[in-house]
């Protein structure tokens, strides 16, 4: 039996941790020999370090699913076969509850203060919140452990350890991660980054920094996570995306969130946008292979996807509209906070009755085109995804490479988030990079090895609204995914770099006279709406947006250029 179960598992404050069996335990009652402590504890130790806790390794799915139908309510199999699961008062992250340890290093490295997603906090304080949760844990008859790998890159692989309560939050990391071969966990050895995930015990409110019972804090010194008051499994995904942040661009490859995927003669493509807008859906296209849908790197060798699983939003989801994830969705995917009928355990994907989240998570694998190992060449071209509801932005613009920079610090979009009855104002959000969330340096570093490769690259970037057509949110309605798809089709296949261009005011975005198989009189909005003066008035709104948006990044510089940075300042909208 491996010591590190234990060490992974110790309280700094005692002996020892648990004592460790692999298996079920329902099947192993009769303690093992070596539970039995003949030493008289010392002062130190406490009756806590005297249980016995199971850890249940690298389960198989079967193994999993038989774990959270058996002890884990909510558990469900659907008539796809997949693992219906709930991930209780949370159903999406909770990023004003992230916190991150600020220590000498980190203070100078990271970007802190206004905008900035990393809400300090000190080592004490992730020791008092670390101990919580390991004594929770340690509390537990038995606990998982997952031993995988993130990034496809060979030479630049990490080794993490996901230690967790539920079956749900380990098959979940079983689909996102790389999952190693019995001869890679084998050699596994120790680990370069280890989440504490005891979501479902919260954290102390009186503690220090802490504004709420949930807790999510990352300490980069000691390579660790540690996980308080939330059962939401997207954070510990997107707390690993956070690591990969800090880590590979110190290494010189940028960490993006995007989705990625290649065509027939080897041209990739990256999409970027935030959550909602398309990377997973757009990514994942019958006629390209997928690289992957939402994290990936891009170093001097390419690019790589430092995930081994999809996540995919599911709401509305059809057979139709989006086969791929339709068929994905089978035995081995977790599917989260969906509503299915009781008896016939058919998923009703219209249902919204517990979150407009609903999410599907699989292997990588489980899309047939999936390209494995998850690698390409350098992209062709970066997509820049908003989910316009204000109506204004075009359906496809090519950008100039200050341009993309522009919108690539800026990171709008503007999803209508609830459904309800009555009039919506869609609300902009601006979030650097494309994931503001997750970053952890300052976004023009990011955005300075972004310009840098696709200038060297020779990459075009392009700027499509998946969002609203023909007013906004209330009058107009969101463009059809099959016009979206027809779009990205031409920018593939390169057909769009032929077309005639007119460039619009305001924005100053190059647009298409004509794609094929879209009607050309949606390519300008202005032709979709009824009401002009409202179009003027809604254009102007939502570039005052990104002007106040911008303005906090007018004193920065991007990188060593001097004119790229004097060009994206002005590739603003004018107005
Ligand atoms: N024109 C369109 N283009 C893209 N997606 C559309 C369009 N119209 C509707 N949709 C829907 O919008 C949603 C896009 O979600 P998707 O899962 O692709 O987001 P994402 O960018 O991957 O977000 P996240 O980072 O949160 O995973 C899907 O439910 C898709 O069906
Ligand atoms: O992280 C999540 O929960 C979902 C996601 O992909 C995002 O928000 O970008
Ligand atoms: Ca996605
Ligand atoms: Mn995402």
């Amino acid at each position: 039996m491996p010591g590190w179960y234990s060490a992974s598992l110790a309280s700094l404050t005692r002996e020892t941790g648990p004592k460790v069996v692999k298996g079920d335990p329902a099947r192993k009652r009769e303690a093992p020999k070596e539970v039995s402590h003949p030493v008289a504890p010392t002062i130190s130790v406490s009756d806590s370090s005297l249980k016995f806790t199971h850890v249940l390794y690298n389960l198989s799915p079967a193994e999993l699913y038989e774990q959270a139908l058996k002890y884990e309510k909510g558990s469900f199999i659907t008539s796809n076969g997949a693992l219906a699961t709930l991930s209780g008062a949370k159903t999406g992250r909770a990023p004003r509850d992230k916190r991150v340890v600020k220590d000498h290093t980190t203070e100078d490295d990271l970007w802190w203060g206004k905008g900035s997603p990393n809400i300090e906090m000190d080592e004490h304080t992730f020791m008092v919140n670390r101990e919580r949760a390991v004594d929770y844990l340690n509390s537990l008859e038995k606990v998982f452990v997952n031993d995988q790998f993130l990034n496809w890159d060979p030479q630049n692989k990490i080794k993490v350890r996901i230690v967790s309560a539920r079956a749900y939050h380990s098959l979940f990391m079983h689909n996102m991660c790389i999952r190693p071969s019995p001869e890679e966990l084998e050699d596994f050895g120790t680990p370069d980054f280890t989440i504490y995930n005891a979501g479902q015990f919260p954290c102390n409110r009186y503690t220090h920094y802490m504004t709420s019972s949930t807790s999510i804090d990352l300490n980069l010194a000691r390579r660790e996570m540690v996980i308080l008051g939330t059962q939401y499994a997207g954070e510990m995904k997107k707390g690993l995306f956070s690591v990969m942040h800090y880590l590979m661009p110190k290494r010189g490859i940028l960490s993006l969130h995007s989705g990625c995927n290649m065509g027939k003669d080897g041209d990739v493509a990256l999409f970027f946008g935030l959550s909602g807008t398309g990377k997973t859906t757009l990514s994942t296209d019958h006629n390209r292979s997928l690289i992957g849908d939402d994290e990936h790197c891009w170093g001097d060798n390419g690019v790589s996807n430092i995930e081994g699983g999809c996540y995919a939003k599911c709401i509305d989801l059809s057979w139709e509209k989006e086969p791929d994830i339709w068929n994905a969705i089978k035995f081995g995917t977790v599917l989260e906070n969906v509503v299915f009928e009781e008896h016939t355990r058919e998923v009703d994907y219209a249902d919204k009755s517990v979150t407009e989240n609903t999410r599907a998570a699989y292997p990588i694998e489980y899309i047939p085109n999936a390209k494995i190992p998850c690698v390409g060449p350098h992209p062709k071209n970066v997509i820049l995804l908003a989910c316009d509801a204000f109506g204004v932005l075009p359906p496809v613009s090519k950008l100039t490479l200050a341009q993309t920079m522009y919108h690539f610090i800026s990171g709008y979009t503007a999803l209508v988030a609830g459904t309800e009855e009555g009039v919506k104002e869609p609300r902009a959000t601006f979030s650097a990079c494309f994931g503001a969330a997750f970053i952890m340096l300052h976004p023009t570093k990011y955005a300075a090895m972004l310009a840098d490769k696709m200038q060297q690259h020779g990459a075009t970037g392009w700027l499509v609204n998946t969002g609203w057509s023909g007013g906004s949110y209330g009058s107009g309605s969101r463009i059809k995914l099959a016009y979206t798809r027809k779009i990205i089709d031409a920018i593939h296949s390169g057909s769009l770099l032929d077309v005639n261009y007119k460039k619009t005011e305001v924005f100053g975005l190059e647009i298409p006279t004509e794609v094929e198989g879209v009607p050309s009189e949606i390519l300008d909005p202005i032709n979709t709406w009824g009401d002009k003066k409202a179009y003027e008035e809604t254009l102007l709104k939502l570039a005052g947006l990104f002007r106040n948006n911008f303005a906090t990044f007018t004193d920065h510089k991007i990188g060593e250029d001097d004119s790229l940075t004097q060009e994206i300042l002005a590739a603003g909208p004018i107005f």
